[in-house]
C-alpha cells in the first residue's frame, strides 16, 4: 500500500455505504499501487485520491437514474465509471476506453473488486456509433463538449442523457456549443450541480438529454453498421 495514501474522510462514510465501503478503499489502494507504478495516475494525484478522484466520482450517482445501462466514455483508470459501479449497484457499467494497457488495469480491478455489474470494452466511442445503445453516457476529462456531443449522441437511445463532468468552464462550454446543440436535436442541455455538504466545491455536470437525431441519423448509422457486417452475420 502507498504510504502517501491518505485517511479517507468522515463523509466517504456516507457516501461509500454497505458493500461499496471495502471495494471504495481497495480501489483507492489499486489506483495509489499498480495505478501510478503503470501510468494511469500520476504520483502527485495520491494525497488527492479520495476528495478529488473517488468521491468527486460518486457523487455524480446523484444524477444517474435507477437500474440504467451507463457507458464511462474514455474511462482511463475507471473514473467516474468503475466508482459509480461501486456506489451504484443497480445500474449496468460499461467501460469504454482505446488503450490496451489501460483495460488491462480496469479488468484487473473488475476482477479485485468482484463487480458483477461492470463491462470493459476497448475501443474509441466513434466505433460503436449504431452498433450499441446506452440510457446514459458518462465523461470526465475525455474532451471538449462538442466532440463528446459528437461521440455520445449516436450511442444514446431517444430520451438518454450526457452527462459531462466539467470544472469552471463549464457554463461558458455550454454556451458555445448552442448552436450544435440545437442542430442535433437535443432535448434539453443544462447545468447541475451534484455533492453539496460532501465535496467542496460541488461537482458541475453538463447534462444533455437526447431527442430523436434529426433526419434519423442514428437509425442511419445503425443501417450502415449492419451493412458493412458480413452477410452470413447477418443471417442471409
Ligand atoms: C485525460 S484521460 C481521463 C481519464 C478519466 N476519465 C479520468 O477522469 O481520470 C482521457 C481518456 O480518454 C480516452 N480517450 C481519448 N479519445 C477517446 C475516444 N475517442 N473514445 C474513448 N476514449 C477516448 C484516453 O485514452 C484517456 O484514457
Amino acid at each position: 500500500m502507498s504510504d502517501q495514501l491518505p485517511e479517507p474522510p468522515e463523509v466517504a462514510r456516507e457516501v461509500f455505504t454497505g458493500d461499496a465501503w471495502s471495494r471504495a478503499e481497495a480501489f483507492a489502494e489499486l489506483l495509489a499501487g499498480p495505478g501510478v507504478v503503470r501510468g494511469l495516475l500520476g504520483p502527485r494525484e495520491v494525497p488527492r485520491i479520495w476528495d478529488r478522484h473517488l468521491l468527486n466520482c460518486a457523487v455524480v450517482a446523484e444524477a444517474v437514474p435507477a437500474e440504467v445501462r451507463l457507458v464511462d466514455i474514455g474511462s482511463g483508470a475507471g473514473l467516474p465509471g468503475l466508482v459509480l459501479a461501486i456506489v451504484r449497484p443497480d445500474i449496468s457499467v460499461t467501460l469504454l476506453e482505446p488503450l490496451l494497457r489501460r483495460t488491462v488495469f480496469l479488468e484487473e480491478a473488475v476482477e479485485t473488486l468482484k463487480l458483477g455489474n461492470v463491462e470493459v470494452l476497448r475501443g474509441r466511442a466513434e466505433e460503436f456509433a449504431g452498433r450499441r445503445e446506452f440510457d446514459v453516457v458518462s465523461a470526465r476529462a475525455v474532451a471538449p463538449l462538442d466532440r463528446l456531443l459528437k461521440w455520445s449522441l449516436p450511442l444514446l437511445r431517444e430520451g438518454g442523457e450526457l452527462l459531462a463532468m466539467k470544472g469552471e468552464r463549464a457554463a461558458e462550454e455550454l454556451a458555445e456549443s448552442e448552436t450544435q446543440l440545437h442542430s442535433s436535436g437535443v432535448r434539453s442541455a443544462e447545468l447541475v450541480s451534484v455533492g453539496h455538504g460532501k465535496v467542496e466545491p460541488p461537482a458541475t455536470l453538463i447534462r444533455v438529454v437526447a431527442g430523436r437525431a434529426p433526419g434519423g441519423e442514428r437509425q442511419a448509422s445503425r443501417r450502415k453498421a449492419r451493412a458493412s457486417r458480413p452477410k452470413r452475420a447477418r443471417g442471409e
